[in-house]
């Protein structure tokens, strides 16, 4: 059996505005096993990024618990938080966040090279076909290119989990497709747990699980017993 890899447990989170609450998760329980392929999916608004960041460590719950690996990280101090976001997380956002001055081998090592169970970033930027580009800027690569870096930025590091939070919302069509085959083969081959937000119901086959969000609670989760490839979806 697969085993546990994370668990939301009654979670809710409240943001103050002067006198108003906004309620952004309400009560969410849900569990992601390891190696799974998941899509979290809701309209904007919904509590998408807010599940993000609460499961990477960015952000904290007003209530209930996070399990990671078994450990509740809703617990952690933020000494313990920032080692987590370091080791334990991949993140790859909607823009790339590379850093300008570091050519592509550069941006991977810097980010990797700190946490102890790191892969070798050359070949990693090889399995995401960059090869050729290692030597160039983020200035010289284009929008999926980067994308790809900030990929194997993320995957070098060997984390527990990779969290995409819209991984393509900057890519066109084409381009956005190469990125999310890209995410779909690695979670083949490296067996790594991925969680991806998006807004865009028609990828949702891909993944081995569907979580489904509105106005802040789960509406949905889903399994896909036989899950597509990205190749042959359109929207
Ligand atoms: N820091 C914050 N302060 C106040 N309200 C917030 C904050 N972050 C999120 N919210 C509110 O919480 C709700 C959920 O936001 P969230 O960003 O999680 O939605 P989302 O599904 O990711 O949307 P989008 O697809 O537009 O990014 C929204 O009503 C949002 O305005």
């Amino acid at each position: 059996m697969k085993k546990k890899l994370i668990e939301f447990e009654n979670v809710t989170k409240e943001y103050k505005m002067g006198d108003m609450t906004i309620k952004a998760l309400d009560g969410v329980d849900f569990s992601i096993y390891e190696g799974e392929l998941v899509v979290i999916l809701g309209a904007s608004g919904a509590g998408k990024s807010t599940i993000l960041n609460i499961l990477g460590g960015m952000d904290t719950v007003t209530s209930g618990e996070v399990f990671v690996n078994g450990n509740a990280i809703t617990k952690y101090d933020e000494k313990k938080l920032t080692v987590f976001r370091a080791e334990d997380v991949g993140f790859v956002f909607q823009f790339y966040n590379l850093i300008p001055n570091l050519t592509a081998l550069e941006n991977v090592e810097f980010a990797s090279e700190v946490c102890k169970n790191h892969l070798n970033a050359n070949e990693i930027l090889g399995e995401v076909g960059l090869d050729e580009r290692k030597d160039n800027f983020p200035s010289q690569l284009s929008g999926g290119e980067q994308q790809r870096v900030a990929i194997a930025r993320a995957v070098t590091k060997n984390p527990l989990l990779l969290l995409c939070d819209e991984p393509t919302g900057a890519l066109d069509y084409k381009t956005g497709k190469s990125v999310l085959k890209l995410l779909q083969d690695l979670n083949k081959e490296i067996q790594k747990c991925i969680v991806l937000i998006t807004h865009n119901a028609a990828i949702a086959p891909i993944a081995d699980r569907v979580i489904k969000v509105k106005s802040g609670k789960i509406e949905e989760v889903k399994t896909n017993d036989v899950t597509q490839s990205i190749e042959e979806i359109e929207w």
